[in-house]
């Protein structure tokens, strides 16, 4: 592959701030090729999602099979992917084509509230994604769903958690605070072995829609280009901190983030 490349496995945000949408600008930002695998279209807009259909696993199944066999890609990440069937079919092609990072963001319901995997796609995730993934990061509402425990809210709850979900497979549990209740934006990362904090003043924003679909593309995009996981992971930080600094007031609701921001003010609008 002449560029690096990412594969993003997520449903259509319509209204273009999360989703496949937040993906590919995330990705074209950070120098990186997207492709995309659609698994469902939602129509959703600043105030929520007012509707959505999954597609056929077989019609998913297709576009992986359509972009691995082809173009190749060094970096998988999955969003939205609906069902227990559409997260085997991710699973299985992922090894069969021998892709060599997995980016894993566990997006089970909107900001809304709106579900996004059903109960058995959560347990598929866990018994075939997770054992593959370079990199998880799940929130905290995601975290207390996976592990049937109330949200943590200290960073020693987070610790505790993160090592709950590196025993789940994935080589990088970055457990993301963005919904902790205190005066800095703290994601926990654990490797198995060590802790590491990954912190920046928490924004006084209204503007945060798409944030962990944002943050985990940059993670991908980093990982593209030969990053490893912790680095990609204090890029991705930056990256999505200064999206976030610049939230962009369209819509009734909670608008997008900017994706265009850490080009413009670079590491400054980022992590501190
Ligand atoms: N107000 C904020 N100020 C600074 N950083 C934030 C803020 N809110 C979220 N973040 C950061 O944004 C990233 C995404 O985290 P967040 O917890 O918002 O993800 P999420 O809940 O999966 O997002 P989404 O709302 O898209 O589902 C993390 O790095 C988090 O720390
Ligand atoms: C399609 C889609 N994926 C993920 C999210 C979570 O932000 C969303 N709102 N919509």
């Amino acid at each position: 592959m002449p560029i690096p490349t990412v594969l993003s496995v997520a449903g259509s945000d319509s209204s273009g701030g999360a989703g496949i949408q937040a993906d590919i600008k995330t990705c074209q930002e950070l120098g990186v090729y997207a492709a995309t695998a659609i698994t469902a279209i939602t129509a959703q807009n600043t105030t929520g999602v007012q509707s959505w259909q999954g597609l056929d696993a077989s019609l998913v199944r297709d576009q992986i099979e359509a972009v691995l066999s082809d173009i190749g890609v060094h970096v998988i990440k999955t969003g939205m992917l609906v069902n227990a069937d559409i997260v085997t079919t991710v699973a299985e092609l992922a090894n069969t084509y021998r892709v060599a990072n997995i980016v894993v963001d566990p997006v089970m319901a909107s900001t809304s509230g709106t579900a996004l995997l059903s109960a058995e796609g959560q347990q598929v995730l866990v018994q075939k994604l997770l054992p593959l993934a370079t990199v998880f990061t799940p929130n905290l509402p995601e975290t207390a769903m996976l592990l049937n425990k109330p949200e943590c809210k200290t960073v020693a709850e987070m610790k505790a958690a993160a090592v709950q979900l590196h025993k789940m497979g994935p080589k990088l549990v970055i457990l993301k605070g963005g919904h902790l209740r205190q005066g800095e934006a703290i994601d926990l990362c654990y490797d198995g072995q060590a802790f590491f904090e990954l912190k920046a003043k928490r924004l006084d924003r209204k503007h945060t829609h798409g944030t962990g679909c944002t943050f985990a593309s940059a993670i991908a995009a980093e990982l593209a280009k030969g990053a490893k996981p912790i680095e990609a992971a204090k890029k991705a930080k930056a990256y999505v901190t200064a999206a976030i600094s610049e939230g962009i007031p369209l819509g009734a609701g909670i608008g997008p983030t900017d994706h265009a921001a850490y080009r413009r003010l670079g590491q400054e609008g980022g992590c501190n």
